[in-house]
């Protein structure tokens, strides 16, 4: 093999940065017009603004501020988005390739049922790489004795099924996924008879294999006491005698009720420590517990990056996209995240790298270590890492752990793995704050771990092949979906408004726009400001019929008109560009509206909350049972408003708010014909209400179970009437 040859390339996409730059140019010209317009209202003589009280006026100002800020730091992703193509048929011969430890974590075996956890686990063994190279691990966070029983049989499963996958070149190997697709198939009329007695009898191990894990879960498996969280570390090594296959190690790590765990972080933490005695290899792999490996070149394609040459040295991880494999045609929640894998990401690859995104990708072991360990004391490790020289031992590249030789040592390694996952360990060490492993910080580790790691100089690769790398399911019903959403907003929160803010923490640490897209990360759960802004005051006003925005002579009418379709049009050309339809624009506006009233508003708070001691942390893993109800729905296209009585009366009530104001403005337009000056706000209540369609017909149309109760609409109702009276106040200055 030609060692000159690139392993990846990078091309920034010419065509999209220029449009892109345009863009932020032409839009942000509008938006100087706007406040230009808006500020010197506030210098005008009084008698000329008799018919505007000043306050709504102001609050909007605001926030079309925010708003406009918050769009200002997005524009750094956009600023220069690349593409990689990667070469793996370049890479060294299989013995020269670096080791990988996967580590997949599970929390609970009733929200995420074992049967799952195991095929992402089978698909993980089934990675194309040499087995002796390759290292499973798995966090149970339950300490559930059916996780460790489903893993023995997964195991042994694995040795069938990996042998049959590797001499057919099957490409999906999460069982599940194969049997259950007829499409994985193609090309198998070519490949004879045989194939087809085998892929019958493994096939038939498979239902064996699953019927045995379903029956243990039926039993009660999931009912053993460990699950009350107060236990001590359990870890086992499951088949180290068998050089064919990856070795496979469980690890439930010590939980005490009286201390904290701090979640997936402190779950991967223990993970590092406990590889680092059995395997210590160079490279990780992380993945949740529902997102298996699709295709087994991942591997190969990330080892593209970490041992190019040029990208290696400051290269921390490569992270590919999540992706779905049970998202319906119309994907009415935006459970794809189109925005994040493909826009903005895309664009960070092309600044210092992508954000950690928790799930899929390759890290490289020392960059989570931090510290430069040749040339520190041994006093000043144990109190960075902890009281185990065993451990210490490990941070040299030379340390090589051997657990396949068998006798006294595996007992004596698997002793100190214990001590490793005990609670007790990181006292007074410093994981999980800045120096070492992945930060306690914020329920969104991922996030201000990636950032931590860019801010001391580290890159990362975005790399999106054309076959998805890692599926998983999405949320897809929207309690699950707002959850979800309140833990990232509060988790992203949690970073703004800490010593981690990026706009005091990054500036001379990392380059200018990479910082720029960690502020617009951790600031955009605040477009619950400006969101709220827009579908009360001006709707306020609207039923009074005071005027918030230029009147159709007036030489600014123009600019509103034009930010809102500059927005919406660049929005649309970002989801065409990616494959999305008008469909997938407008579900995207839609879940952006319906999170910012909602997840990113509750998000927010709770981080305020927690910041000031009122509230504790919490991470609420997604529930991973398949609901049929639920998913019928989903199916169908109609919302499932069986959420939280205040999330939703929060929502409706904004509706209820936008419908009364909009035939009040439009009966008041008809009998005074002030059209003219209200055109705008007339005009912005229907565009909401058009957006709000599902909750409309939620209200007034469905008869269904998911449909919105009464009460709550009767409750919005009179929310509504208090606002429209009480706010009057507020027009009155
Ligand atoms: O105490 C805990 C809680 C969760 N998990 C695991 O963390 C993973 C992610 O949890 P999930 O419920 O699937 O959350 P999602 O919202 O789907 O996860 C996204 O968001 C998380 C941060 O909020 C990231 O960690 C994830 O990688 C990312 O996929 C799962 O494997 C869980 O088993 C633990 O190991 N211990
Ligand atoms: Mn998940």
């Amino acid at each position: 093999m030609d060692s000159s040859l690139p392993l990846q390339l990078c091309y920034v996409r010419k065509s999209t940065a220029i449009i892109n730059r345009w863009y932020t140019l032409i839009h942000s010209t509008a938006l100087m017009a706007l406040v230009y317009y808006r500020a010197s209202f506030l210098f005008q003589n009084p008698e000329n603004r008799a018919h505007t009280p000043t306050s709504p006026w102001l609050l909007v100002f605001a926030g079309e501020l925010i708003l406009s800020f918050i769009w200002l730091l997005g524009q750094a992703y956009r600023w220069r988005p690349v593409t990689r193509t990667l070469f793996p048929e370049r890479l060294p011969e299989d013995k020269h390739l670096p080791a990988i430890d996967v580590f997949i974590c599970t929390a609970d075996p009733k929200r995420e049922p074992t049967f799952g956890v195991m095929n992402t686990v089978i698909s993980a063994m089934a990675l194309d790489y040499p087995p002796e190279r390759l290292h499973v691990y798995v966090s149970d966070d339950g300490g559930s004795s059916l996780t460790l029983y489903g893993m023995k049989e997964a195991w042994a499963f694995a040795r069938s099924w990996l042998p049959f996958c590797r001499t057919h070149g099957i490409k999906t190997r999460c069982p599940e996924a194969y049997f259950s697709s007829a499409e994985n198939d193609e090309g198998a009329d070519l490949r004879g008879t045989e194939f087809f007695e085998e892929r019958k009898k493994i096939k038939k191990e498979f239902e064996l294999f699953r019927e045995r894990v379903m029956r243990a879960t039926e039993n009660g498996g999931i009912g053993d006491k460990s699950i009350s969280g107060d236990h001590p570390s359990i870890i086992e090594v499951i088949g180290a005698e068998e050089a064919e296959m990856p070795i496979l190690v469980y690890v439930s790590r010590e939980k005490r009720p009286s201390h904290p765990h701090h979640f997936k972080a402190g779950a991967l933490n223990v993970l590092l420590r406990v590889s680092s005695m059995i395997s210590n290899s160079p490279y990780i792999l992380v993945l949740d517990c529902d997102m298996y490996c699709n295709d087994p070149a991942s591997v190969r394609q990330a080892m593209c990056c970490h041992l190019d040459p040029i990208l290696s040295p400051s290269l921390a991880f490569v992270q590919f996209p999540q992706r779905f494999h049970n998202i319906s045609s119309n994907d009415i929640y935006d459970s794809q995240m189109r925005s994040a894998f493909s826009t903005l990401w895309e664009g960070m690859d092309g600044l210092d790298g992508p954000v950690l995104s928790g799930t899929g990708f390759y890290m490289k072991r020392v960059a989570l270590y931090g510290t430069s360990i040749q040339d520190t004391s041994l006093t000043e490790l144990r109190q960075t890492f902890g009281y185990s020289d065993e451990f210490i031992k490990s941070l040299s590249p030379k340390y090589l752990p051997n657990i396949s030789n068998g006798g006294d040592s595996v007992s004596v390694i698997l002793k100190e793995a214990r001590l490793l996952a005990s609670c007790q360990f990181e006292n007074q060490t410093k994981w999980g704050e800045e120096q070492v492993g992945v930060l306690y910080h914020s329920v969104s580790e991922d996030v201000v771990t990636g950032y931590t790691l860019h801010c001391k100089g580290w890159t990362s690769v975005f790399c999106v092949p054309s076959r998805p790398q890692f599926v998983g399911s999405s949320v897809t019903n929207l309690n699950d979906l707002l959850v979800q959403g309140t833990r990232w907003s509060s988790g992203l929160v949690d970073v703004g408004i800490s010593k981690f803010c990026p706009f005091i923490y990054g500036p001379l640490k990392t380059s200018f726009l990479e910082n720029i897209c960690y502020s617009e990360l951790s600031f955009f759960p605040f477009y619950f400001l400006p969101v709220w802004c827009f579908g009360t005051i001006p709707q306020l006003c609207l039923f009074h019929g005071v005027p918030l925005y230029p009147e159709v002579s007036n030489s600014f009418f123009g600019v509103f008109p034009f930010i809102f379709l500059s927005a919406c049009s660049k929005h649309l050309l970002e989801v065409i560009l990616a494959g999305g339809s008008i469909q997938t624009w407008s579900n995207e506006q839609r879940i952006w509206m319906i999170k910012s009233v909602t997840s990113h508003l509750y998000g927010s708070l709770d981080a305020i909350m927690k910041r000031i001691s009122m509230r504790k942390a919490s991470f609420l893993p997604t529930n991973k049972v398949v609901d049929s109800d639920h998913v019928k729905l989903y199916q169908m296209g109609k919302f499932d408003f069986r959420i939280s009585t205040t999330v939703l009366a929060s929502m409706v009530t904004l509706v209820v708010l936008n419908m009364v104001a909009f035939m009040a403005g439009l009966a008041r337009a008809i009998v005074f014909g002030n059209w003219e000056k209200m055109l705008i706000q007339v005009l912005l209540s229907l565009y909401i209400l058009i957006m709000s369609y599902p909750v409309i017909e939620g209200m007034i149309l469905r008869k269904d179970k998911g449909r919105i109760p009464y009460s709550v609409t009767l409750l919005s109702i009179v929310f509504a009437m208090v606002f429209l009276t009480l706010g009057s106040v507020v027009l009155l200055y």
